[in-house]
């Protein structure tokens, strides 16, 4: 999962290590070895480029905030680094290009680009040891900054909502919506929770016998209407059957294309009004990349979804949208399909996805 993603990011800490630290044919003096270093540790001192400055002919001039090329071999020497804005120049390039390739959407990109350049350059440096773990840091909090926002815990949710707690699914028809639809049933009667499936999907021929399937297999209830019917009356029914038979989370499934997006929208809206739901996800497919990213906003901006669950996670190498949707639409992404079999959804961690996509093994 989002392996390609990884692998641009391991990129950038081999840039930034390789502009950052000095060359070892440019060591300055003796001073700087790790030997005599002992007084080093609180480099950069600007005392220390003074006392150098007679053996180091192009770095004397350096400005108070700019390290001097002895500084940080001096710095270097003990463990610690300085990083300068050109230093970054070529490999922030690099990480913009790759977050691009990788379908980060473009605003997304910036403010992991900004944070990075600003934790990089800021006090944390001296802080940090080495250049490996400097960009670690800078990339980890840069990237859970756009991945955790709007995060919530639905489990508890759940749990404390008044019951049944309607549910309702959107997004384009192909994504995995209805999979996604049984395996949040399977999902919740793991931990104890009842369901029941409702077909607000009217518009496609096809889709009753399609969800019907899923409720078979898991043995739930399905309720559904005809072809044509009214989308908010089936999920209205869903709900008033949850109510008189103790279920605790109604599944609506709906159209994800109807004429006009207009009608789209206007189904929606009369769902909103007719059931009220507890929650309103946005499914898509992770492996859509930047179409993804731009239906979860156009949904939003339409139909204030809650969340989001990204699909085909398992098959996307990219990551671009499991890091942008949050971000671009300030709703969470809350699950992750990562197969085709019912148990194959996972909780989003966002901390977790971080670490993943940090891992050197
Ligand atoms: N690899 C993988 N395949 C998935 C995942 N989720 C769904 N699929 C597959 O994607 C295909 C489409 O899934 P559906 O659930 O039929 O798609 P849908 O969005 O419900 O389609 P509509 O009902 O037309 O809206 C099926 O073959 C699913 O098995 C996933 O997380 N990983």
């Amino acid at each position: 999962m989002f392996d390609g993603l990884k692998d641009k990011l391991s990129g950038f800490r081999e840039d930034v290590e390789e502009s950052a630290e000095p060359e070892e044919d440019a060591s300055p003096d003796d001073e700087a070895s790790p030997e005599s270093s002992a007084d080093a540790s609180d480099a950069p001192a600007d005392g220390a480029a003074t006392e150098a400055g007679a053996n180091e002919a192009d770095s004397d001039e350096t400005d108070a905030d700019e390290p001097s090329t002895f500084q940080r071999a001096k710095a270097f020497a003990t463990g610690r680094i300085i990083i300068e804005e050109e230093d970054l120049e070529e490999p922030l390039w690099n990480l913009e290009m790759a977050l691009l390739e990788s379908d980060v959407e473009m605003s997304v990109a910036e403010q992991i680009l900004d944070s990075v350049r600003e934790s990089m350059l800021g006090e944390s440096r001296k802080q940090v040891e080495t250049t490996g773990e400097l960009v670690e840091s800078a990339l980890h909090d840069a990237l859970l900054d756009v991945i955790a926002v709007g995060q919530f815990d639905f489990e508890q949710r759940i749990a404390e909502a008044d019951k049944p707690v309607t549910i309702v699914f959107t997004g384009v028809n192909g994504v995995g919506k209805t999979t996604s639809i049984a395996k949040l049933s399977e999902w919740l009667a793991d931990r104890g929770y009842s369901s029941v499936l409702a077909n607000g999907d009217t518009y496609r021929a096809g889709a009753n016998e399609q969800i019907r399937e899923h409720a078979d297999r898991l043995g739930r209830d399905l309720i559904s209407h005809d072809q044509g019917g009214d989308p908010a009356a089936v999920i209205y029914d869903g709900v008033e059957y949850a109510e008189a038979n103790d279920v605790d989370v109604v599944l609506g499934d709906t159209a994800g294309r109807l004429h006009t997006s207009d009608d789209l929208m206007a189904q929606l809206e009369k769902i909103d009004r007719v059931v009220d739901p507890d929650m309103t996800l946005f499914v898509d497919e992770a492996v859509a990349g930047q179409d993804a990213v731009n239906r979860a906003k156009e949904f939003n901006d339409a139909a204030a979804i809650d969340g989001a669950i990204l699909t085909k996670a398992d098959a996307d190498s990219s990551g671009g949208a499991a890091i942008s949707v949050a971000y671009v639409t300030g709703k969470p992404i809350l699950f992750l399909g990562t197969g085709q079999g019912y148990d194959d959804i996972t909780l989003f961690d966002p901390e977790d996805l971080v670490e993943s996509l940090l891992d050197e093994e």
